[in-house]
């Protein structure tokens, strides 16, 4: 293996004993506890896996967490009043709408995913899926970041991998990884705010290109950056032909194959080409989490008025 590899995990502990910390001072400067509330439709499996790790990574952090389970038989109507309702509770500061939602059984009253993720109150969108977070963001001014996109952001930031004036592919352009993931990178400033990443790496800057499944000649493509983003939903997608010697290939995909979790990258082969390597599982999505919880602490602040 020639490739450094970049460890998620570690880096996310890292970020989580920062947030613990920053959690324990405000509460004992007399603020509140910070609370995040996830609300999870129905009994996918992998859901009900990913929420109870954000419970758990929320009580290590010292965050309140909660968990509304909904049967996948809530409707459109009840789903948009509960979120009407956390709006309003002064104790909750975060709410999460776990995705995706399950397949409506009513077809009067359907849980329509743009509505709901539309109805969660702006200033409480841990997810920073609203449009006002997303407009603000584009805009270089963010709220609340997107938390794998800002996962990635830390990691290259933390692993010394600046991106600033090179060329970065982004393969996905979905409204929740690549897209927001192009945008902070090709931005003037640093929008990672985790840490004062401000104040180190260049982690922004870049020049990006988008790949999408009508991109034509995507290996050509690949071939060009000097760093690789792949956000796609399809293993071993991107091989170490398609790699230059040296290129920091980041690998937000999660499937699972055969039982096991592996990302969009052909770890195997990418790793004897590549310069630095995100592993699956133990890369981007235990940044993720982290990146929640900083957003939950965020949240709490503004809620501090
Ligand atoms: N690590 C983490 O924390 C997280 C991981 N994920 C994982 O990241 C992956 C992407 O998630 P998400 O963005 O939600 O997925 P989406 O399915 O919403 O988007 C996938 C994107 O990949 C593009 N695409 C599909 N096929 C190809 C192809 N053959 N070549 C190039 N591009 C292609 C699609 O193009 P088009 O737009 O034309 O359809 C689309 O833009 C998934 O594996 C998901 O599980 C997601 C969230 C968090
Ligand atoms: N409203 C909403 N917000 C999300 O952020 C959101 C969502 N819905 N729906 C699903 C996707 C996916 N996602 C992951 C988070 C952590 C890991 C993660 O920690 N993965 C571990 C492995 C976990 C395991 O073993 O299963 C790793 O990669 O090492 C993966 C995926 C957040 N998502
Ligand atoms: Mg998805």
């Amino acid at each position: 293996m020639t490739a450094t590899l970049l460890n998620g995990k570690q880096i996310a502990q890292e970020i989580r004993a920062e947030i613990a910390e920053q959690v324990r001072r405000r509460v004992q400067a007399g603020k509140s506890q910070p609370k995040l509330c996830a609300i999870l439709v129905g009994d996918d499996p992998a859901s009900q896996v990913y929420v109870r790790n954000k419970e758990r990574a929320c009580e290590k952090a010292g965050i309140a967490g909660t968990v509304d389970r909904l049967p996948a038989t809530t409707t459109g109507t009840e789903l948009l009043a509960r979120i009407e309702q956390l709006n309003h509770d002064p104790t909750v500061h975060g709410i999460l709408v776990q995705l995706p939602l399950p397949k409506s059984e009513s077809s009067a009253d359907p849980l329509d995913e743009r509505r709901v993720l539309d109805a969660v109150s702006p200033l409480k969108d841990v997810d920073a899926f609203s449009p006002v977070n997303v407009g603000l963001l584009m805009q270089g001014r963010p709220r609340f970041l997107p938390c794998t996109p800002h996962g990635v952001v830390q990691l290259l930031h933390r692993c010394d991998r600046p991106v600033a004036g090179k060329h970065v592919v982004v393969i996905g352009r979905s409204d929740i990884v690549g897209k927001p993931i192009a945008s902070m990178l090709s931005q003037r400033t640093n929008m990672a705010n985790q840490g004062d990443a401000e104040g180190g790496r260049d982690v922004a800057n870049a020049t990006v290109t988008i790949a999408h499944s009508r991109t034509e000649n995507l290996a050509d493509v690949v071939r060009q950056a000097d760093c690789v983003i792949a956000a796609v939903g399809i293993p071993k997608l991107v091989t170490a032909d398609m790699i230059r010697p040296g290129a920091t290939v980041v690998d937000v995909g999660i499937n699972r194959v055969d039982d096991k979790l592996v990302g969009d990258v052909d770890f195997e082969g990418v790793k004897e080409v590549a310069g630095a390597i995100t592993p699956v599982p133990g890369g981007v999505g235990p940044l993720t989490i982290a990146m929640l919880l900083h957003n939950t602490v965020k949240a709490a602040e503004l809620a501090d008025g």
